[in-house]
């Protein structure tokens, strides 16, 4: 008996190696209930399974330490709670794991080698992350529901389980049992999280530090009427006891269980091997999100009821399944600070920097915190512990705080009242508008940085070798005292030997704080253009050039490059084509500019806005002094002819001499309208290899059609001679 051999060496089992068990016992027990009682966790999950493992591997070593009550041997959750406890007619188990494919694949290796039969298949499902529950139907009536407690008897939250929209009180169909056990999880929805958190801050209480613990908090209440405002969800994965009910496949049970009325999960699958197996988790790994729950992992069962029972199940899990478990996205870290950033159009956000940690492959020292009424509604205070979460190529974002692990040194952020860059005060611009900007939107040295490094970004100038760092020094050096640019107006007259002096702080792009040594923790400052000997460095160089190339980029990369609000890429695209000159926009009317296509009422109240500025115009006289492109080729009246005026013009397929873009020039150069679907107002479709429904609508329509030849004709010659040259069509 174990027991006895327990007794028999006991000297095999160092002293340190028994404390240090019971040690990480007394902690897991004590996360346990702090997770499955409070539903308030002081640890992520996946600091919670390292001390799970740590106890296991400890176990492995010393195998008697391994007794029936340790924590790895149990289905956590034998607790006193303030609910009645109810005995489940047939245990509620929880999952082992496989972190990697050889721990997947030993398990396939085991349930081939115990299954008896090359017969089987295998059912992957997605694991949602929520909380157990059980639910009894007798004669198809809900009579009792419960949380999975030690697995054998749980809590009676009958009365909170009635709450939830989606599990019917009755089923529905023939073929009812007259027993039957469902087991599923519940969960909290994503969307509804943040409104959650922000009216229990608001009432007072402790907010959630994740969906996962706002499902178990919410479904756990007292008052089954807190449950009833709760937007719970739940998806069914499995069948406990059953009488009058028998069927051989899990996959076939759940079909049977929607059609009852039951939420049943839309994303399983059975595939016939453990490769079918691997394309699953792969491919759930990647699409994570298109899901409308939270996922921690994938299991796999063994899809022949008959066979898992022949498999049978330890004292904590199932043998006929696996949990694949997902690399964790939510961490938690230390909150050291809420900072504010200054952004292009004035506006001050506050973000989160907290503890550098690594999280979904990416370290993470900073989280948006979007504005100050999201602060306040998620209910952190600065020096919390906090649930940060990056998902996928989303910006890290902070959940929750961890609001039990408080002890009383935290603050409340305040917004600061003074631009942290400039010192102006802050304000809102509009009455009702949530975001504060700093009105010092000339000089600010937070606003300029920002608008030259996107004016010398790829969907503006596009100027190689100017970049954050640049942006900054130019700005805001330490030396020499007054910057070297008060706006952007003297960019194109920029020396060498203006730049040769200029000291500044190196500059992060992502954080607009100073970088800093990794081995000293100093801040980094550097003489940005200039080498130790004082001497212009190559980059300082090739920026000057580049600076002095972009002058001539087409005319709505320079509109884009002025960073007038709302005006992006598109809409001065737009513009551009329109009115072909900066003086046109300028003098065009608040009517004429909303009336032009892609600009609308909000861009033209916005232009109209920038060009009152006179700071704005001074801006455009230096520039055109400078020689930078105010004006498209071939605008303005004493220019040539516009032969395509009045013609609307398709081009589709892939044009051998032009790409697209070109193509579209050289029509809007002189004078066509190119738009993007044929109707019979279109004068000419333009195909090119492989033209798709375009050209079939062509045809229909009975457009003329040219090829490249054609459209050759039409730019050289005209529609006339382009109507000659036009495809035939079929009649
Ligand atoms: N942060 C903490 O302090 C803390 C404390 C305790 C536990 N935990 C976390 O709880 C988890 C461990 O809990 P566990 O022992 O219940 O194991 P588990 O959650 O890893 O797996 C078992 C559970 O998965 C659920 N499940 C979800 N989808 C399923 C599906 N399709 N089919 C079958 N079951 C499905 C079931 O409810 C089942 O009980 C770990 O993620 C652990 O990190 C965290
Ligand atoms: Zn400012």
């Amino acid at each position: 008996m174990a027991g006895e051999q327990q007794h028999a060496q006991p000297a095999q089992v160092p002293a340190t190696a028994r404390e240090q068990h019971a040690q990480l016992a007394e902690q897991i027990e004590e996360h346990r209930f702090r997770y499955y009682v409070s539903d308030q966790p002081v640890v992520s999950d996946g600091e919670f399974d390292t001390l799970l493992r740590s106890l296991e591997a400890l176990e492995e070593q010393y195998p008697e330490l391994r007794t029936p009550d340790s924590p790895t041997q149990k289905v956590a959750g034998a607790y006193e709670t303030e609910f009645t406890s109810v005995e489940h007619r047939e245990r509620m188990l929880s999952l082992d794991n496989a972190f990697d494919d050889a721990e997947l694949a030993a398990w396939a290796d085991r349930v081939a080698k115990d299954v008896g039969t090359s017969d089987y298949h295998f059912l992957c499902e997605l694991k949602v992350d929520g909380l157990a529950v059980n639910l009894t139907y007798e004669d198809g009536r809900l009579t009792g529901a419960a949380t999975r407690g030690d697995g054998r008897t749980g809590e009676d939250i009958t009365p909170n389980v009635r709450t939830i929209a989606e599990i019917p009180h009755r089923l529905k169909g023939d073929r009812i049992p007259a027993l039957v056990e469902i087991r599923g999880e519940v969960f909290f929805p994503m969307e509804a999280f943040e409104e959650l958190n922000a009216r229990l801050v608001e009432a007072g209480d402790k907010p959630f530090a994740n969906p996962r613990n706002a499902a178990a908090g919410s479904l756990r209440q007292k008052d089954p009427r807190v449950t009833a405002t709760r937007p719970l969800h739940m998806v069914v994965h499995g069948i406990g006891a059953r009488e009058g009910f028998d069927i051989d496949r899990l996959s076939q049970a759940y079909e049977l269980l929607s059609e009852w009325g039951l939420p049943t999960a839309r994303h399983n699958r059975v595939v016939d091997d453990l490769d079918g197996v691997r394309e699953f988790i792969a491919y759930y790994g990647e699409n994570r999100h298109s899901v409308e729950h939270e996922i921690d992992g994938t299991v796999v069962k063994l899809d022949e009821i008959p066979l898992q029972g022949r498999l049978g199940s330890t004292s904590r899990a199932p043998r006929w399944a696996i949990a694949w478990k997902y690399p964790p996205e939510e961490v938690n870290t230390k909150l050291v600070n809420i900072r504010v950033g200054v952004g292009r159009t004035g506006r001050v956000t506050p973000y989160a920097q907290v503890e550098p940690v690594t999280v979904a492959g990416s370290e993470v020292e900073f989280a948006t915190l979007h504005n100050q009424e999201v602060v306040k509604k998620k209910g952190v205070l600065i020096g919390d512990t906090v649930v940060l979460r990056k998902a996928g190529d989303v910006i890290p974002e902070i959940l929750g705080p961890v609001a039990d692990l408080r002890d009383g040194t935290e603050r409340e952020f305040v917004m600061p009242a003074e631009c942290p860059e400039c010192g102006t005060p802050l304000r809102a611009m509009k009455e009702g508008d949530i975001d504060l900007r700093c009105p010092n939107a000339r000089s600010c040295p937070a606003q300029l940085r920002e608008r030259l490094f996107y004016l010398a970004g790829r969907k503006s100038l596009d100027i190689e070798n100017f970049g954050y760092v640049a942006a900054a020094a130019l700005t805001k050096p330490l030396e020499p005292s007054e910057p070297v640019l008060a706006d952007e107006g003297d960019l194109f007259d920029l020396t060498i030997e203006q730049l040769l002096p200029i000291r500044a702080y190196v500059l992060d792009q992502d954080s607009g704080l100073p970088k800093r040594d990794p081995k000293t923790g100093e801040e980094k400052i550097a003489t940005v253009f200039a080498n130790q000997q004082g001497e212009p460095r190559k980059n300082a160089l090739s920026m000057l050039e580049n600076i002095a190339a972009a002058k001539d980029r087409p005319l709505a990369r320079v509109i884009t490059g002025l960073s007038i609000r709302h005006v992006g890429p598109v809409a001065a695209e737009a513009l551009a084509r329109e009115f072909r000159s900066v003086d046109r926009i300028e003098q065009a009317t608040e009517e004429e500019l909303a009336a032009t296509d892609g600009v609308g009422p909000i861009i033209a109240a916005s232009l109209k806005q920038w060009f009152a500025e006179d700071w704005h115009r001074e801006i455009l006289r230096k520039w055109r002094a400078a020689g930078v492109r105010m004006e498209e080729e071939g605008a303005g009246e004493e220019q040539g002819p516009r032969p395509l005026e009045g013609l609307t013009v398709v081009v589709t397929g892939t044009l051998e001499h032009h790409t697209r873009d070109g193509a579209k020039e050289a029509l809007q150069s002189r004078g066509a309208k190119v738009t993007g679907s044929v109707s019979k107002k279109t004068s000419f479709v333009v195909v090119g290899d492989n033209p798709g429904s375009k050209y079939d609508k062509a045809m229909q329509l009975k457009v003329p059609v040219l090829n490249e030849d054609g459209f050759a004709v039409l730019l050289e010659q005209g529609p006339e001679a382009a109507a000659d040259a036009a495809l035939p069509t079929e009649e």
